[in-house]
């Protein structure tokens, strides 16, 4: 392997992964693969970039930094060169960490400075412009992102907010140096203080001039979007060859499956609910007991062909009041569980194709079913791959992030994830 990809969770590996399946023209992308968590064997030879997916975003810096490792252990005795920290574009973090903590002990142990820190991805409307993080016409904090159950994000200042992260201090390369051009770039992060550097990028185009001036640099950070250029580094110079496979799928019964409560899945749902059956699942039953995965695994069972939907999603009051009445991680763990716990019933049934939405919901139904490493296919929407595992009875699967995809997903998901 040529490029190695440590995610900090699944829905963000498979929008990465999809981002350097895809490429840019008229180089087009790597082959690539998504493994769930660290893989206990090596690569298939012909993948020639790696995205290894963790769960590591909102659990403690310690054990971050520890699988974050780990991963990069792996990713080295694959032979890849440059290793991408993948983390939310939307900066999701806390004031502890994870994303300072593991990006500058990935920099010591590569021995990496001037480091970029990007989470830019103009093509979900997240723009970085003077160290400052956009999604769509408003700032972080103004974004939906201030309500985020696990990870509130409040300033938008995100050079600020890594400071607080990092042991040393975070450097800024401006849009009017981005606009210089690649050499300018590169010079800048050169002679950028300390170990990360927020680099400003409102497009594409951006991105790629950025990609071609990191194309030497050990470490690269950030949303998908950072990856937009490494590709065409290792394809220009003879060291890959690319393709995607863009017509895997399968077929079989479906399930959706939504534990995100963003805007943009309660969309998503809301319009969902108008013409298929779906299911509310009640929080305070599955803390109590009264609802459990059974109850799920029937509802679907009793409306396959018909792009059945179980949901926890709620509003941001509704999140509110269930953490208050049993604290967050009490109902993050148990809702987690619940889910993973529904997937393992729902695959052991026979469903094959799998619509999950959420990050940490994805992340907890991939580890239960244990499906080793997925290829990935063709983009459902931006930052959404049909990925496919391999064996006797391969699953096809889409993992959605909390705030990607158009209003029809759900049902344009299960038709991509179809083979044809
Ligand atoms: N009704 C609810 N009340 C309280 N918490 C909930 C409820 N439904 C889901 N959750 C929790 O909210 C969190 C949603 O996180 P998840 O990562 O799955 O979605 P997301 O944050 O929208 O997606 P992404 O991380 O991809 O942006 C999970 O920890 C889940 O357990
Ligand atoms: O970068 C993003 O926005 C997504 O890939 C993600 O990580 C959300 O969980």
């Amino acid at each position: 392997m040529l490029l190695g990809v440590i995610a900090d969770d699944f829905t963000g590996a498979s929008d990465i992964a999809n981002t350097i399946a895809k490429g840019l023209p008229p180089h087009g992308g790597l082959k690539t693969a998504q493994f769930l968590g660290v893989p206990s064997r090596p690569a298939p030879p012909e993948i020639e970039a790696g995205v290894v997916a963790l769960k590591s975003r909102s659990i403690r810096v310690a054990d971050a930094v520890q699988q974050s490792l780990a991963a990069l252990d792996w990713l080295l005795s694959q032979g890849c060169g440059q290793i991408v920290f993948k983390y939310c574009s939307t900066f999701d973090s806390t004031k502890e960490g994870n994303i300072g903590p593991v990006g500058e002990a990935l920099a010591k142990a590569l021995g990496a400075r001037g480091v970029v820190a990007c989470p830019a991805f103009p093509g979900a409307g997240r723009t970085v412009y003077m160290g400052h993080l956009f999604v769509h016409d408003r700032l972080l904090n103004e974004s939906g992102m201030q309500n985020h159950p696990l990870t509130p994000m409040n300033d938008p200042d995100i050079r600020r907010w890594l400071g607080y992260q990092t042991e040393t201090p975070v450097g800024l390369v401006p849009a009017r140096v981005v606009r210089q051009g690649e050499a300018a770039i590169r010079d800048a992060l050169a002679e950028a203080e300390g170990t990360m550097v927020i680099v400003d990028a409102t497009s594409d185009e951006e991105l790629a001039t950025i990609g071609a001036a990191i194309a030497d640099h050990k470490l690269v950070t950030g949303g998908s979007g950072i990856a937009i250029g490494l590709p065409a580094n290792f394809i220009r110079r003879g060291l890959a060859k690319g393709s995607r496979d863009s017509s895997i799928g399968t077929t079989g019964p479906e399930a959706i499956l939504a534990g995100s409560c963003s805007g943009a899945t309660r969309g998503q749902i809301d319009l969902h609910k108008a013409s298929h059956p779906t299911l509310p699942i009640d929080v305070d039953k599955v803390m109590s007991g009264e609802t459990t995965a059974d109850d799920i695994v029937k509802f679907i069972q009793a409306n396959h062909g018909k792009a059945p939907l179980a949901y926890s999603s709620g509003t941001p009051e509704d999140v509110r009041r269930m953490q208050e009445k049993y604290g967050r991680d009490e109902v993050a763990h148990k809702l987690d569980g619940f889910f993973a716990e529904t997937a393992q019933k729902l695959v052991a049934a026979g469903v094959t194709r799998l619509v999950v939405a959420g990050g940490e919901t994805s992340g907890a139904v991939v580890s239960a079913l244990d499906l080793g490493a997925l290829t990935i296919g063709q983009e459902i929407d931006p930052g959404v791959p049909v990925l496919l595992s391999h064996g006797d009875k391969p699953i096809a699967l889409a993992l959605k992030s909390g705030n990607f995809g158009a209003q029809d997903f759900f049902t344009k998901a299960l038709n991509r994830l179809t083979s044809q």
